[in-house]
């Protein structure tokens, strides 16, 4: 479903040029969950970046669904197929929008007619009452807020989520379910992640298989097995178990 090759990513060509990925390849397969984890500035925000479009200068090959991407530009078949999870739901959604507004707005760019009918269904789907519909940002919680933004991903049945740090911003307490959520969505959807988080436990919860970022190089690709039995082969990633286990 996924595929990269040989990625690299750069930002301010000369002198101040930061090689922010370097030589990355991985694949994601139908319906899988794969996690990128390494310590802050490693790159893996970027790849997800160099993906939609927000990181301009890249060489390699990405390829979603059968598709080549190219160059900065992604249309709308892109965003039918690939939707974004961002951090921090505070920052991603207008303070001046319902939800009812937020979901109406993202099917409406979709194409869909039945929207009464549909932003009900998102919302049942990620498990917000009926009466948050006419509700602003600031009257939600982190954690509703959270479903708001995932709610709004789906409105266009895509097929991939790429989710950045997606319950970080949240209450430890409300994390899990997020990531519970997260995970039920994926079966029910038949969806396929590619989900960044230095969090090695969240990634072990939530993914298949990983790789391991360290100063912009992928260092190992594994499986949670692996992981489990913390059987990581390069040094980095088993400093990196090492330090989660001793937490
Ligand atoms: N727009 C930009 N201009 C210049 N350098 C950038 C830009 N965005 C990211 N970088 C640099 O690229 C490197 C990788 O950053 P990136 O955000 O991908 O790391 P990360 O592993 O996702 O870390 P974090 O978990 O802190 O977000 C860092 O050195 C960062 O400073």
């Amino acid at each position: 479903m996924i595929k990269v090759e040989n990625l690299n990513v750069w930002f301010d060509d000369g002198y101040d040029r930061v090689d922010a990925v370097r030589g990355a390849s991985f694949n994601v397969n139908q319906g899988e969950s794969f996690g990128l984890v390494g310590e802050s500035g490693s790159g893996k925000s970027t790849i997800l970046r160099a993906m939609t479009g927000l990181a301009p200068t890249w060489s390699g090959r990405i390829e979603i669904d059968g598709l080549a991407l190219h160059g900065h530009k992604r249309n709308r078949d892109f965003y039918k197929t690939v939707q974004m999870v961002f951090q921090d739901p505070y920052a991603s959604l207008h303070p001046r929008h319902s939800v009812d507004q937020v979901l109406g707005e993202a099917l409406h760019l979709q194409g869909f007619r039945d929207i009464d009918t549909r932003v009900v269904k998102l919302l049942d789907d990620v498990g917000l009452d009926r009466k948050f519909r006419f509700r602003y940002p600031h009257q939600l919680s982190g954690g509703q807020r959270q479903r708001v933004a995932i709610a709004r991903a789906l409105a266009g049945e895509p097929k991939v989520l790429l989710l950045d740090e997606p319950t970080s911003a949240l209450d430890v307490s409300v994390q899990a379910e997020i990531l519970n959520l997260l995970t039920d969505l994926r079966e029910e959807h038949g969806l396929t992640y590619l989900m960044v988080s230095h969090d090695l436990p969240v990634i072990g919860h939530m993914c298949e298989r990983l790789a391991v970022m360290k100063s912009g190089e992928i260092v190992e690709v594994m499986d949670v097995t692996q992981l489990r039995q913390m059987q990581a082969k390069h040094p980095y990633s088993q400093e990196l178990i090492g330090v989660s286990v001793a937490h």
